[in-house]
């Protein structure tokens, strides 16, 4: 079959990243534009599929499906993509919860290998607000199985 012709892995499958019972979906873009596209702006992709939700209490939460261009470890996804989404996630949590920001540091800490093809769900808080300074602490996890755990400081931009 020539090159052309192969559909990629995934494009035709539909992925269920609906979120739990009360949760209200939230749209990213329409917050901070639509400079969001490299983690999740590509609904049909490869690499990532992502929906963000807020709970009642208004925290961030995301479903996300890592496909097969996101491989690092066979099988399993790629710490920058695990990095990649924390950094999104938390920064757009901050963002949510009115903080105009960029993130200036973000630790993350590989828990378990996060195997592709599956819906994994992404939790985050804001821990605190001193000045400037925001921390918003996430975990990737599915079921009881945590992923990744990250503390993420995001910094105001002046003037915004
Ligand atoms: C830079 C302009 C960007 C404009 C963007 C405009 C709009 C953005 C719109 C939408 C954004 C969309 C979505 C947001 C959601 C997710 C996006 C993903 C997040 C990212 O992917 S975003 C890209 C990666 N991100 C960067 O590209 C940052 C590069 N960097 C800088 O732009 C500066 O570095 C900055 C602004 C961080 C600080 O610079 P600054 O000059 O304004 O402030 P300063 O250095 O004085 O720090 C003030 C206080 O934060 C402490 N502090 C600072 N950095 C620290 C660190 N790393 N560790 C520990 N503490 C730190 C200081 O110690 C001080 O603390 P204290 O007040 O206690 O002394």
């Amino acid at each position: 079959m020539p090159n052309s012709t192969v559909l990629k892995a995934c494009e035709q499958t539909e992925i269920d990243l609906s979120g739990a019972a009360d949760w209200v979906p939230f749209d990213a873009p329409a917050l901070v534009g639509d400079s969001l596209r490299f983690v999740s702006g590509d609904s049909r992709g490869d690499r990532f599929r992502a929906r963000y939700y807020r709970d009642a209490e208004q925290h961030l939460h995301a479903r996300f499906w890592l496909g097969p261009e996101a491989e690092g470890p066979p099988g399993h996804a790629h710490g920058g993509a695990v990095a990649a989404i924390m950094d999104e996630a938390l920064g757009l949590a901050a963002w949510a919860a009115g903080y105009p920001i960029v993130v200036g540091n973000l630790n993350v800490s590989f828990r378990n290998m996060l195997p592709l093809r599956k819906v994994v769900t992404v939790e985050s808080r804001v821990v605190s607000v001193e000045g400037r300074k925001i921390m918003v602490h996430g975990r990737i996890f599915r079921g009881e199985k945590t992923f990744a755990e990250a503390q993420c400081l995001c910094i105001t931009i002046p003037g915004k």
